[in-house]
């Protein structure tokens, strides 16, 4: 479904991806694993058409690379940030109702599924976005996003300072992702999460992928865990 080789990727004259490859299959739940500044998010923006890049990144048949970021989210890949994205002048409804996609007939996800997945997004529902906290606007950047009904969604440190209880209610978000058949590359720093619910485990390091493979066998593989991941 989305297949990337060797991926290079630049901000200016800094060469910061140096021959990225990794496939993500539908439905699947990719974890993308690395120390601060070992590459993940620049690997997210360069699918998103946010960095220049080189080399191949196709979606669905499709050469995306090169593309500017609409398109890419046109062609049914979502994206989230690290940093929350939410218009926060408009209640939480209006933020939902702006990730629509427009002229979309048959929207797989509906106001309700949003609510039931985050139930304090419902009690918040006429609230002005801009005075939420920070794990309610993370909630909502991640519905705003699966609202567009991307096939693939790229989520950057979705738990990233988040309350244990709201850790949960994300984890559930992406377990129900999976049962829809949504497609996930989720950028994480807590190996925890990431082993629990996803499929394959990439770990990055220096712009490289140095591992992928299940995350049973990254449990196993105490050299990569110390080289690579832990602090
Ligand atoms: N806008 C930028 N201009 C120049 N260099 C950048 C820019 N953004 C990131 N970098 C550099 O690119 C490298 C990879 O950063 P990247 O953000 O992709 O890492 P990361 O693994 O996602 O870690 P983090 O969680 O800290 O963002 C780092 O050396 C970083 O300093």
């Amino acid at each position: 479904m989305l297949e990337i080789d060797n991926l290079h990727a630049f901000y200016g004259k800094s060469h910061i991806l140096h021959g990225v490859a990794f496939k993500v299959a539908p439905g699947e739940i990719v974890a993308l694993l690395g120390r601060n500044g070992s590459g993940r998010s620049t690997t997210a923006k360069a699918i998103m058409g946010l960095v220049d890049t080189e080399g191949s990144i196709v979606w669905k048949g499709q050469r995306i690379s090169g593309r500017k970021p609409f398109e890419v989210a046109h062609l049914g890949i979502g994206y989230v940030p690290e940093s929350r994205d939410i218009f926060p002048k408009l209640t939480v409804q209006q933020n939902l109702l702006l990730g629509l996609k427009s002229g979309h007939k048959n929207p797989r996800w509906s106001f309700d599924d949003m609510y039931s997945m985050f139930p304090r997004l419902k009690e918040r529902e006429h609230t002005e976005a801009g005075v939420l906290s920070g794990g309610e606007q993370q909630m909502l950047t991640l519905c705003r996003t699966l609202m567009g009904d991307p096939e693939l969604i790229i989520i950057d440190e979705p738990t990233e300072g988040l309350a244990p209880k709201i850790v949960e209610q994300v984890a559930a978000f992406l377990q129900t992702l999976k049962a829809k058949r949504v497609s996930v590359l989720l950028i994480e720093q807590k190996l925890t999460i990431a082993l629990q619910i996803s499929d394959r485990a990439l770990v990055m390091g220096h712009g490289s992928i140095v591992f992928d493979d299940t995350p049973a066998a990254l449990q196993e593989n105490r050299y990569i865990r110390r080289e690579w991941l832990e602090v």
